[in-house]
């Protein structure tokens, strides 16, 4: 699809937001004079180094002071996309790569093997998270559940995330929320298709996924709801991880020069300021009424502050602000991918959608209440295989950070490391996948493999082991659900004049990786819906 100015995703801030980071890099080599004097007065401390005499290093590029590594990168034909670039490298220096971004050592794990050892083998010495500076304003510190150390408190808050929201009865319990805001999609679609206007498909499922996952987590839906996700998707750039502070944590003057530290301070406040009206209304509430309410997690969380213990405001607001966040962000990231997919294989369509029109047929709806009809659904289950083994939203899973000494590949590891698996590399390796860059859900049919993160781990879109994402079953039936009722009700075309070959496949990189450009379609209702009113 041609590349169109006013179709770049966040429009013009989310453009001044990868302007800021480019120029953030782009100074780097003049910045190098000033941090290699701080460095040589011992203001950078973090080096990796051998845990015993004699120890062997893993393999790597070679590397310039300060600099590192990044070079490699920022020379590559892939410099905005680091996924990609370290795939290359790792061609080059092998399954595990010592890298140095900046001053940051970063072990690199590009093969099913060494993710094994990582999410399985050595679980325990790897369950903790790196947390870079950005990353420490967006988790206050770590005091969440996706960044937080392996502790109590993570132990505390991902038992109570799993019991309220991710576990199978909580999610078969969200099934009339889903139904009455896919009926709302499906609404928007057809006022769009209507008044024969382009459908961007991303613009709607974002806001229909967010208000899923709102409604669940916290009970209803977030009236600033645009306004938040304009932030998540500033904030899924700003924590990529290579802005100055987070190249150089421990250099105040790094900290000082990086605009991207402000800008996550400002998102941050702002994405907080949104949650903070309805958590303090929800505790006022709560207490004037004088009665437990805990039929959501925010309910549960804060219950748990009133009755004492570690769970501050502080605390709830955090991860509820990530749970709505990151986790919304990644399903509808994952359907805009499975659209585009589509549309470029129109065999695949038209074999997914005859799976829906037939399971549903005379239906006004896709009915979750009838039983299991959607795990019936079997290819378009492979749809969404295929869409997150070519496109797994977090593609180096989120940064692990080894908690003890410990042994990797036979290369020693020192306490503190901080491990990048490339989710992405391995997922497209043709060692493990024929034809491993084409589009087929077929390939799934033969081989059994499932999310799980516990035995193919060639396959991890969601992570393994103990900090695997816990929201695999709720993000699951939120996109099959309205992937199938995208298909039954709608014909999809591109607009006139496009080639499916011509869809600009590029990603945007971040935490997550979206796509670069808005997918646009043309939408032709087929079967009309019942309207539900939530
Ligand atoms: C397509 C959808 C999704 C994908 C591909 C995905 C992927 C991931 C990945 C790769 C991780 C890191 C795992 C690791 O380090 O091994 C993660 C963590 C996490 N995800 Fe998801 N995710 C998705 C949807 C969701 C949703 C909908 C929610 C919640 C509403 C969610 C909540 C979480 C949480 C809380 C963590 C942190 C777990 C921990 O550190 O203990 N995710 N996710």
């Amino acid at each position: 699809m041609p590349k169109d100015k006013d179709t770049e995703r966040g429009g013009c801030n989310h453009n001044q937001q990868l302007i800021g980071t480019t120029m953030e890099l782009a100074s780097l080599p003049l910045l190098g004079f000033l941090a290699s004097l701080l460095f040589l007065l011992g203001v950078t401390k973090k080096i990796y180094t051998c845990s015993a005499p004699g120890d062997r290093q893993p393999p790597g590029p070679w590397n310039l002071p300060l600099l590192g590594s990044l070079h490699h990168v920022l020379l590559s034909r892939y410099r905005d996309q680091p996924h990609r670039a370290l795939r290359e490298l790792s061609g080059r220096h092998g399954p595990l790569m010592l890298l140095r971004l900046g001053v940051v050592p970063a072990l690199v794990v590009s093969s099913a093997e060494g993710a094994r050892e990582v999410l399985k083998t050595q679980d325990t010495a790897f369950a903790s998270r790196h947390l870079s500076p950005t990353m420490e304003i967006f988790t206050r510190g770590g005091q969440d559940i996706f960044f937080a150390p392996y502790d109590d408190l993570w132990r505390q808050l991902r038992r109570i995330c799993v019991l309220e929201l991710f576990s199978t009865r909580r999610v078969m319990s969200f099934s009339r929320i889903r139904e009455e805001e896919v009926a709302t999609l499906l609404r928007s679609v057809a006022d769009q298709a209507g008044a024969d206007a382009d459908v961007e498909i991303g613009a709607l499922t974002s806001r229909i996924i967010t208000d899923m996952v709102t409604r669940s987590t916290i009970g209803g839906r977030c009236l600033r709801r645009d306004e938040f996700l304009h932030e998540v998707s500033k904030s899924v750039k700003l924590s990529a991880g290579f802005n100055l502070a987070d190249l150089y944590p421990s250099s105040k003057l790094a900290r000082w020069l990086s605009g991207g530290l402000r800008d996550a301070e400002r998102c941050y406040r702002n994405m907080r300021a949104i949650m903070d009206d309805i958590i303090q209304e929800r505790a006022q509430a709560t207490a004037d009424a004088d009665v437990e309410s805990e039929e959501d997690l925010l309910g549960v969380l804060l219950r748990l502050h009133r009755e004492g213990g570690p769970l501050t405001i502080d605390i709830i607001t955090t991860v509820i602000v990530e749970v709505l966040g990151a986790g919304g962000e990644a399903s509808w990231a994952t359907l805009e991918w499975a659209m585009s997919e589509l549309m470029r294989n129109p065999r695949v369509l038209h074999k997914a959608q005859a799976e829906v029109r037939g399971m549903f047929q005379g239906r006004r709806q896709c009915r979750l209440a009838d039983g299991d009809v959607l795990g019936r659904l079997s290819y378009l289950q492979l749809v969404i295989k295929e869409t997150l083994r070519l496109h797994p939203p977090v593609p180096f899973l989120l940064p692990r950070q080894c908690r003890e000494p410990c042994q990797l590949m036979g290369y020693p590891v020192p306490e503190g490391t901080k491990v990048l698996v490339n989710a992405w590399a391995l997922g497209r390796d043709a060692a493990y996948w024929e034809r491993a860059e084409e589009f087929e859900p077929e390939r799934f049919e033969a081989a059994a493999m499932d999310y799980k993160g516990a035995t193919n781990f060639e396959y991890i879109p969601f992570g393994g082991g103990k900090r695997m994402c816990p929201g695999v079953a709720l993000s699951m039936a939120n996109m099959e659900l309205l992937l199938a009722s995208l298909l039954y009700h709608f014909d999809w075309e591109l607009p006139v004049g496009v080639r499916p070959e011509e869809i600009d496949m590029t990603e945007a990189f971040g935490i997550t990786l979206q796509r670069k450009t808005k997918l646009v379609m043309r939408a032709t209702l087929r079967i009309p819906f019942d309207t539900l009113v939530s």
